[in-house]
C-alpha cells in the first residue's frame, strides 16, 4: 500500500503523521515545493519509526511527482491557508490552480489512485480536481470536510453534557463554510437524541459555534487548524486503505440526490476500497432539506466563480 501527501504543510505533515501512527501504508512520499523541508519533515518522522514501531518508509520530495508513482490513495493539502479577517472561498483563485496542477500530475502516475482533497474552499477545490482529471469516476474524488466539521459539533456537545467525546453520534451535511447543516434529528448519546439532554437554545448555541468552528481557530492562531483536519484526513485514508466501509460525511458529487446536480458537497457516505461505494439519502424533513438546499446555492455561488476563472 502506498499513500501520497501533496503539500506538507500543518496539515500534510499532521496527516502523515497519523497515517503513521495507524500502520496503513509499506510507503508514504510528502511531496512540497518547499525544497529541504518537505525532505526534513519526512527524514524526522521516519526516524521516530524505532521509538513507535511502525514499518511505514516515509520520505519527501520535491515537486517529484514521479516519486508517488502507483499511489493508492493521495491527500491533497497544497494551497494557501486563510488568514483572520479571510472567508475560504477568498483562496479560490490561487488554490484552484495549485489543485488542478497537483491532480493532472498524480493522474499522470497514479490513475487509479483514490484521491482525498483538504485544500480550501474544499467543495470547490473538491470539483476542481475532478475537472482536472478529466474523466476519472467521481466516486474516486472527494473532499473531506465533515468529519472535521462534525467532531467539532461532538467536542461542543461532549463538553457541554460533560460526557465522553466517543458517545456522541453526529452526522452533518452541506458545505464546508458557514451555512453547513449540522443535524440534531440525528445526533445522539450512545443512542439517547441530544433533543433529550439538551434545550433548543443551548443546541443552537453549539451549532452557531461548529459553523464557525474554522474561523475560531483562525482567530485564535492567524491560521487554519492542522490537529483535527489532519486526524480526520487520516481516517478517511484508513477507510478506504482497509475497506472499512464506515458511514462518514464527505463532500461527494452528486447527481441527483437530495435534489442537486452537478456539484461537491458534504453528504453521508459509505467510504471503502472504490472510495465511494454508496452516497445515504436521509430523510430530511422540509426544514433541514431546506437549510441543505440554501448550503448548496453558496456552494453554487463559489462553483461559478471557479467556472469563470477556470476554464
Ligand atoms: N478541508 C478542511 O477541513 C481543511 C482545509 N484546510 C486547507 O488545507 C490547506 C493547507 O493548510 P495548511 O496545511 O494549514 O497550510 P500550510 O501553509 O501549512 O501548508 C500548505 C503547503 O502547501 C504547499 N504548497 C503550495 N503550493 C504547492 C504546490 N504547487 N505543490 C505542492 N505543495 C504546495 C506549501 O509549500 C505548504 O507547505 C489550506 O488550503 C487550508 O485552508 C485546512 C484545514 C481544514
Ligand atoms: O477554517 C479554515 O480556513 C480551515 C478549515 O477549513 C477548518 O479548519 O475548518
Amino acid at each position: 500500500m502506498k499513500i501520497s501527501i501533496i503539500g506538507a504543510g500543518n496539515v500534510g505533515a499532521t496527516c502523515a503523521n497519523d497515517i503513521i501512527n495507524l500502520n496503513l501504508a509499506d510507503e508514504l512520499v510528502l511531496l512540497d515545493v518547499k525544497e529541504g523541508v518537505t525532505e526534513g519533515k519526512a527524514l524526522d518522522l521516519w526516524q521516530t519509526s524505532s521509538i513507535r514501531q511502525f514499518e511505514t518508509y516515509v520520505y519527501g520530495v520535491t515537486d517529484d511527482y514521479e516519486a508517488t508513482k502507483d499511489s493508492d490513495v493521495v491527500v491533497i493539502t497544497a494551497g494557501l491557508p486563510r488568514k483572520p479577517g479571510m472567508s475560504r472561498d477568498d483562496l479560490i483563485e490561487i488554490n484552484a490552480g495549485i489543485v488542478q496542477h497537483a491532480t493532472r500530475e498524480i493522474i499522470k502516475y497514479s490513475p487509479d489512485a483514490k484521491i482525498v482533497i483538504v485544500s480550501n474552499p474544499l467543495d470547490v477545490m473538491t470539483y476542481a480536481s475532478f475537472m482536472a482529471t478529466n474523466g476519472k469516476n467521481p466516486n474516486e474524488v472527494f473532499g473531506m470536510a465533515g468529519i472535521l466539521d462534525a467532531a467539532r459539533y461532538k467536542a461542543f456537545i461532549a463538553e457541554e453534557l460533560n460526557v465522553s467525546p466517543i458517545s456522541v453520534h453526529a452526522i452533518l451535511m452541506g458545505g464546508h463554510g458557514d451555512t453547513m447543516v449540522p443535524l440534531p434529528r440525528y445526533t445522539t448519546i450512545s443512542s439517547v437524541p441530544v433533543t433529550e439532554l439538551l434545550s433548543k437554545e443551548k443546541l443552537d448555541t453549539i451549532i452557531e459555534r461548529t459553523k464557525y468552528g474554522g474561523g475560531e481557530l483562525v482567530k485564535l492562531m492567524g491560521t487554519s487548524a492542522w490537529y483535527a483536519p489532519g486526524a480526520a484526513a487520516a481516517q478517511m485514508v484508513s477507510a478506504i486503505v482497509k475497506n472499512s466501509r464506515r458511514l462518514f460525511p464527505v463532500s461527494a458529487y452528486l447527481q441527483g440526490e437530495y435534489g442537486l446536480n452537478d456539484l461537491y458537497m458534504g453528504v453521508p457516505v459509505i467510504l471503502g476500497r472504490n472510495g465511494i461505494q454508496q452516497i445515504i439519502e436521509l430523510k430530511l424533513n422540509d426544514e433541514e432539506l431546506e437549510l441543505v438546499h440554501k448550503s448548496a446555492e453558496s456552494v453554487k455561488s463559489v462553483l461559478e466563480v471557479l467556472r469563470q476563472k477556470v476554464k
